[in-house]
């Protein structure tokens, strides 16, 4: 459904992302891990539009969306979440939901994304949307509460029923694990992994390789902005050259 060919980042000297080709098959949750500085966010922000690349192509479902801006890029379907989500904080919970995503005008792009209607009537309908996926979040409860209240787990859950709310084909979620207590981790597993059996495709970031295995296969791992390997999380976690990856970088 996504298809990365020879796609290239240079930051300066630097090439963040080194020419990356890979595929990613509708209906699975691909894992992307590697070391700090492997180039991971700055795929992430390659295939969502937040930077252009210098070089290469990608296509979702064989659409060229190469460099096309965030918006347009959600709007064909793919949704992205942040390492550290921060919501609206003196907005209400249900409110941030309700939010239009990729800074776009709230009203407009939700006009454009609903068909027909009154304005009151569409507002009726993302806020009904908006309520159905805080309650698949399990934050129900805390709709009225500004979104200041919650916790980084719930934050990251909060940002979940976001993007659910233009029901994404393709979610990268990056780092969904990243300061979450144990309690919450087991519902955001538990949800992504609902979403999944939906129909819902994930490509996640993650360092929690507990969370890896129980939900990603396949794994792909970069190192110095290039893919590694990739296979299942046991195979790639047993591949030497993984292993050497992880301790170079920790040396
Ligand atoms: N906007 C930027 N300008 C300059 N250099 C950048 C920029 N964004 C990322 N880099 C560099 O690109 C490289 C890859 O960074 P990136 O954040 O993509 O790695 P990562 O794999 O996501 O790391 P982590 O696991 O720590 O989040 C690093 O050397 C980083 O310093």
């Amino acid at each position: 459904m996504l298809v990365l060919d020879g796609v290239v980042k240079s930051f300066g000297g630097n090439r963040a992302v080194d020419g990356v080709s890979c595929s990613l098959a509708p209906g699975r949750i691909t894992g992307l891990i590697g070391p700090n500085g492997a180039g991971k966010t700055t795929l992430f922000n390659l295939i969502a539009g937040a930077h252009r690349p210098t070089a290469g192509r990608i296509t979702l479902d064989g659409r060229d969306i190469t460099g096309l801006p965030p918006h347009r890029i959600f709007a064909a379907g793919l949704a992205r979440t942040f390492q550290i989500p921060r919501p609206f904080a003196a907005m209400s919970v249900l409110e941030n939901v309700m939010l239009a995503p990729g800074g776009q005008a709230g009203e407009a792009f939700w006009r454009n994304w609903l068909a027909g209607g009154s304005v009151a009537a569409q507002e009726r309908q993302v806020r009904e949307s908006a309520l159905h996926w805080l309650d698949f979040v399990g934050l129900s409860a805390l709709a009225a509460e500004p979104a200041r209240v919650l916790s980084g787990g719930q934050r990251k859950l909060l940002e979940l029923a976001r993007v659910m709310v233009a029901q994404p084909r393709l979610v990268l979620l990056d780092e969904p694990g990243a300061g979450v207590n144990p309690a919450l981790l087991d519902t955001i597993v538990d949800r992504i992994a609902a979403l999944h059996r939906q129909g819902t495709s994930f490509l996640i970031i993650e360092h929690n390789m507990d969370l890896v295995a129980s939900l990603c296969d396949p794994v792909l791992v970069m190192a110095q902005g290039r893919l590694l390997a990739s296979g299942t999380p046991g195979d790639v976690l047993r591949d030497p050259q993984v292993v050497e990856a992880y301790l170079g970088a920790t040396a």
